[in-house]
Protein backbone atom coordinates (compact mmCIF):
# COMPACT_ATOMS: atom_id res chain seq x y z
CA UNK A 1 0.00 0.00 0.00
CA UNK A 2 1.11 3.48 -0.94
CA UNK A 3 2.35 6.10 2.16
CA UNK A 4 -0.20 8.08 1.47
CA UNK A 5 -3.17 5.37 1.89
CA UNK A 6 -1.49 3.69 5.04
CA UNK A 7 -1.62 7.47 6.19
CA UNK A 8 -5.20 8.05 5.60
CA UNK A 9 -5.80 4.19 7.22
CA UNK A 10 -4.33 5.47 10.32
CA UNK A 11 -6.15 8.40 10.38
CA UNK A 12 -8.80 6.89 10.80
CA UNK A 13 -8.23 4.23 13.34
CA UNK A 14 -6.26 7.05 15.42
CA UNK A 15 -10.21 8.82 14.75
CA UNK A 16 -11.95 5.96 16.13
CA UNK A 17 -9.45 5.41 18.88
CA UNK A 18 -9.94 8.43 20.41
CA UNK A 19 -13.60 8.84 20.05
CA UNK A 20 -13.98 5.73 22.12
CA UNK A 21 -11.32 6.76 24.69
CA UNK A 22 -13.32 10.48 25.14
CA UNK A 23 -16.82 8.83 24.74
CA UNK A 24 -17.81 10.68 22.27
CA UNK A 25 -20.80 8.16 20.07
CA UNK A 26 -18.92 6.20 17.48
CA UNK A 27 -20.66 5.51 14.38
CA UNK A 28 -19.19 2.17 13.46
CA UNK A 29 -20.83 2.05 10.44
CA UNK A 30 -19.02 5.28 9.13
CA UNK A 31 -16.01 3.65 10.66
CA UNK A 32 -16.10 0.83 8.85
CA UNK A 33 -17.04 2.19 5.64
CA UNK A 34 -13.49 4.77 5.66
CA UNK A 35 -11.84 1.89 7.06
CA UNK A 36 -12.37 -0.38 4.18
CA UNK A 37 -12.29 2.62 1.62
CA UNK A 38 -8.97 3.85 2.47
CA UNK A 39 -7.96 -0.05 2.32
CA UNK A 40 -9.08 -0.40 -1.04
CA UNK A 41 -8.27 2.92 -2.54
CA UNK A 42 -6.87 1.71 -5.89
CA UNK A 43 -3.14 1.93 -6.49
CA UNK A 44 -1.68 5.12 -7.57
CA UNK A 45 -0.10 4.96 -11.31
CA UNK A 46 3.03 5.41 -10.19
CA UNK A 47 2.87 2.27 -7.35
CA UNK A 48 0.79 0.04 -10.25
CA UNK A 49 3.55 0.18 -12.31
CA UNK A 50 6.44 0.39 -10.15
CA UNK A 51 7.37 -3.31 -10.85
CA UNK A 52 6.56 -3.77 -13.86
CA UNK A 53 9.21 -4.89 -16.28
CA UNK A 54 9.39 -2.14 -19.09
CA UNK A 55 9.81 -3.49 -23.06
CA UNK A 56 11.76 -0.45 -24.78
CA UNK A 57 11.72 -1.66 -28.60
CA UNK A 58 12.68 0.59 -32.00
CA UNK A 59 14.90 0.56 -34.73
CA UNK A 60 18.86 0.19 -34.81
CA UNK A 61 20.45 3.56 -34.27
CA UNK A 62 17.36 5.32 -33.10
CA UNK A 63 18.77 6.50 -29.16
CA UNK A 64 17.57 3.72 -27.28
CA UNK A 65 20.78 2.63 -25.67
CA UNK A 66 21.59 6.22 -24.99
CA UNK A 67 18.08 7.00 -23.40
CA UNK A 68 18.66 4.12 -20.98
CA UNK A 69 22.11 4.81 -20.37
CA UNK A 70 21.49 8.16 -19.48
CA UNK A 71 18.46 6.77 -17.10
CA UNK A 72 20.60 4.21 -15.70
CA UNK A 73 23.16 7.15 -15.06
CA UNK A 74 20.95 9.07 -12.97
CA UNK A 75 19.01 6.27 -11.10
CA UNK A 76 21.50 3.73 -10.84
CA UNK A 77 19.10 2.51 -7.85
CA UNK A 78 15.59 1.77 -9.51
CA UNK A 79 16.84 0.47 -13.19
CA UNK A 80 18.47 -2.92 -14.47
CA UNK A 81 18.73 -4.90 -17.01
CA UNK A 82 17.99 -8.60 -16.97
CA UNK A 83 21.04 -10.49 -17.51
CA UNK A 84 20.18 -12.60 -21.40
CA UNK A 85 21.62 -16.27 -21.98
CA UNK A 86 22.98 -17.05 -24.59
CA UNK A 87 24.91 -19.95 -26.62
CA UNK A 88 27.78 -18.14 -28.36
CA UNK A 89 31.34 -18.01 -26.78
CA UNK A 90 32.17 -14.92 -24.18
CA UNK A 91 34.46 -12.40 -25.66
CA UNK A 92 37.53 -11.45 -23.80
CA UNK A 93 36.87 -9.48 -20.64
CA UNK A 94 32.59 -10.65 -20.17
CA UNK A 95 31.63 -12.21 -17.53
CA UNK A 96 29.39 -15.48 -16.71
CA UNK A 97 25.87 -13.89 -14.72
CA UNK A 98 27.10 -9.86 -15.20
CA UNK A 99 27.11 -9.67 -19.26
CA UNK A 100 25.29 -12.93 -20.10
CA UNK A 101 25.13 -16.33 -18.95
CA UNK A 102 26.56 -18.41 -21.25
CA UNK A 103 25.36 -21.44 -21.83
CA UNK A 104 24.69 -24.08 -24.70
CA UNK A 105 22.68 -24.90 -27.65
CA UNK A 106 21.37 -28.01 -26.26
CA UNK A 107 20.53 -26.67 -22.85
CA UNK A 108 19.35 -23.28 -23.82
CA UNK A 109 17.05 -25.31 -26.57
CA UNK A 110 15.58 -27.42 -23.54
CA UNK A 111 14.92 -24.69 -20.98
CA UNK A 112 12.91 -22.95 -24.02
CA UNK A 113 10.54 -26.25 -24.51
CA UNK A 114 10.08 -26.20 -20.70
CA UNK A 115 8.88 -22.16 -21.06
CA UNK A 116 11.79 -21.81 -19.06
CA UNK A 117 12.20 -18.00 -21.60
CA UNK A 118 10.03 -14.66 -22.21
CA UNK A 119 11.59 -14.42 -25.46
CA UNK A 120 14.57 -15.36 -27.10
CA UNK A 121 15.93 -15.55 -30.59
CA UNK A 122 18.62 -17.30 -33.04
CA UNK A 123 21.22 -14.59 -34.37
CA UNK A 124 23.76 -15.53 -36.72
CA UNK A 125 23.50 -19.31 -36.10
CA UNK A 126 23.52 -18.74 -31.67
CA UNK A 127 20.14 -18.52 -29.44
CA UNK A 128 19.90 -15.00 -27.21
CA UNK A 129 17.43 -14.79 -24.81
CA UNK A 130 15.69 -13.62 -21.70
CA UNK A 131 14.91 -16.05 -18.96
CA UNK A 132 12.00 -15.47 -16.42
CA UNK A 133 14.23 -16.23 -13.77
CA UNK A 134 16.16 -13.35 -14.94
CA UNK A 135 13.45 -10.37 -15.18
CA UNK A 136 11.92 -11.97 -11.66
CA UNK A 137 15.75 -11.66 -10.09
CA UNK A 138 15.31 -8.09 -11.32
CA UNK A 139 11.63 -7.29 -9.69
CA UNK A 140 12.57 -9.27 -6.63
CA UNK A 141 15.80 -6.65 -6.13
CA UNK A 142 13.17 -3.77 -6.40
CA UNK A 143 14.24 -2.28 -9.98
CA UNK A 144 12.33 -1.87 -12.85
CA UNK A 145 13.62 -4.30 -15.08
CA UNK A 146 14.19 -2.68 -18.62
CA UNK A 147 14.29 -4.96 -21.72
CA UNK A 148 15.90 -3.50 -24.68
CA UNK A 149 15.16 -6.11 -27.57
CA UNK A 150 13.50 -5.87 -31.05
CA UNK A 151 10.01 -6.31 -31.74
CA UNK A 152 9.56 -10.19 -32.47
CA UNK A 153 10.99 -10.14 -28.57
CA UNK A 154 8.74 -7.74 -27.48
CA UNK A 155 5.66 -9.74 -29.28
CA UNK A 156 7.12 -12.98 -27.37
CA UNK A 157 7.05 -11.09 -24.03
CA UNK A 158 3.45 -9.45 -25.17
CA UNK A 159 2.40 -13.20 -24.98
CA UNK A 160 3.61 -14.09 -21.02
CA UNK A 161 2.19 -12.70 -17.72
CA UNK A 162 4.97 -10.88 -17.26
CA UNK A 163 2.27 -7.53 -17.21
CA UNK A 164 5.56 -5.94 -18.79
CA UNK A 165 4.47 -2.29 -20.33
CA UNK A 166 5.79 -1.63 -23.87
CA UNK A 167 7.52 1.44 -25.44
CA UNK A 168 8.51 2.42 -28.93
CA UNK A 169 11.56 4.85 -29.28
CA UNK A 170 11.13 6.08 -32.85
CA UNK A 171 13.13 8.49 -35.41
CA UNK A 172 11.60 11.94 -36.32
CA UNK A 173 12.55 10.62 -40.16
CA UNK A 174 13.81 7.30 -41.73
CA UNK A 175 17.06 10.17 -42.99
CA UNK A 176 17.65 11.18 -39.89
CA UNK A 177 18.00 7.54 -38.16
CA UNK A 178 20.20 6.80 -41.47
CA UNK A 179 22.75 9.86 -40.20
CA UNK A 180 22.38 8.68 -37.06
CA UNK A 181 23.32 4.91 -37.97
CA UNK A 182 26.08 6.09 -40.37
CA UNK A 183 27.22 8.40 -37.37
CA UNK A 184 27.76 6.29 -35.38
CA UNK A 185 30.08 4.36 -36.99
CA UNK A 186 30.26 0.85 -35.10
CA UNK A 187 29.06 -1.13 -38.21
CA UNK A 188 30.20 -1.70 -41.58
CA UNK A 189 28.40 -0.59 -44.61
CA UNK A 190 26.46 -4.14 -45.33
CA UNK A 191 25.45 -4.11 -41.52
CA UNK A 192 23.61 -0.48 -41.42
CA UNK A 193 22.16 -1.49 -44.46
CA UNK A 194 20.73 -4.30 -42.94
CA UNK A 195 19.48 -2.30 -39.83
CA UNK A 196 17.57 0.08 -42.20
CA UNK A 197 16.37 -2.88 -43.80
CA UNK A 198 14.89 -4.18 -39.94
CA UNK A 199 13.89 -0.28 -39.32
CA UNK A 200 11.83 -0.57 -42.40
CA UNK A 201 10.23 -2.96 -40.81
CA UNK A 202 9.92 -1.89 -37.36
CA UNK A 203 8.34 1.24 -38.50
CA UNK A 204 5.96 -0.31 -40.18
CA UNK A 205 4.61 -2.29 -37.48
CA UNK A 206 4.44 0.84 -35.47
CA UNK A 207 2.27 1.90 -38.00
CA UNK A 208 0.12 -0.87 -38.05
CA UNK A 209 0.00 -1.92 -34.86
CA UNK A 210 -0.13 1.72 -32.45
CA UNK A 211 -2.08 0.09 -30.21
CA UNK A 212 0.58 -2.75 -29.50
CA UNK A 213 2.13 -0.26 -27.72
CA UNK A 214 1.37 1.76 -24.00
CA UNK A 215 3.39 5.18 -25.51
CA UNK A 216 5.57 5.96 -28.52
CA UNK A 217 8.88 8.74 -28.38
CA UNK A 218 10.02 10.99 -31.30
CA UNK A 219 13.48 10.95 -30.14
CA UNK A 220 14.21 14.10 -31.91
CA UNK A 221 16.05 16.54 -29.72
CA UNK A 222 17.64 14.69 -27.11
CA UNK A 223 16.65 16.71 -24.19
CA UNK A 224 12.71 16.47 -24.96
CA UNK A 225 13.02 12.92 -25.74
CA UNK A 226 14.87 12.24 -22.26
CA UNK A 227 12.27 14.16 -20.20
CA UNK A 228 9.64 12.44 -22.20
CA UNK A 229 11.57 8.93 -21.24
CA UNK A 230 11.83 10.07 -17.59
CA UNK A 231 7.89 10.86 -17.43
CA UNK A 232 6.85 7.62 -18.62
CA UNK A 233 8.70 5.90 -15.67
CA UNK A 234 6.10 8.12 -13.60
N1 LIG B 1 18.28 12.72 -29.92
C1 LIG B 1 19.43 12.46 -30.55
N2 LIG B 1 19.95 13.40 -31.37
C2 LIG B 1 21.09 13.16 -32.04
N3 LIG B 1 21.81 12.03 -31.96
C3 LIG B 1 21.34 11.06 -31.16
C4 LIG B 1 20.13 11.22 -30.41
N4 LIG B 1 19.91 10.08 -29.71
C5 LIG B 1 20.94 9.26 -30.00
N5 LIG B 1 21.80 9.84 -30.87
C6 LIG B 1 23.01 9.25 -31.46
O1 LIG B 1 22.55 8.26 -32.41
C7 LIG B 1 23.44 7.14 -32.43
C8 LIG B 1 22.64 5.87 -32.15
O2 LIG B 1 22.19 5.87 -30.80
P1 LIG B 1 22.17 4.53 -29.93
O3 LIG B 1 23.46 3.80 -30.08
O4 LIG B 1 21.73 4.92 -28.56
O5 LIG B 1 21.01 3.75 -30.70
P2 LIG B 1 20.28 2.34 -30.36
O6 LIG B 1 18.85 2.54 -30.64
O7 LIG B 1 20.66 1.91 -28.97
O8 LIG B 1 20.93 1.39 -31.43
P3 LIG B 1 21.11 -0.24 -31.37
O9 LIG B 1 19.74 -0.82 -31.30
O10 LIG B 1 21.80 -0.54 -32.68
O11 LIG B 1 21.96 -0.54 -30.18
C9 LIG B 1 24.51 7.42 -31.38
O12 LIG B 1 25.66 7.91 -32.03
C10 LIG B 1 23.88 8.48 -30.48
O13 LIG B 1 24.85 9.31 -29.89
Amino acid sequence: MADADMASVQEILEDFLSNLLTNKPTDVFSFTRDYFTAFHQPPSNQSLNSHRPVVITGPSGVGKGTLINRLRSEYPDKFAFSVSHTSRSPRPGEREGVDYHFTTKEEIQRQINEGAFVEHAIVHGNYYGTSRHAVERVRDSGKICLLDIDIQGAKQVKQTDLNARFLFITPPSFGVLESRLRGRGTEREEDVIKRLEGAKRELDFLDSSHSFFDAVIVNNKLEESYSQFKDFFG
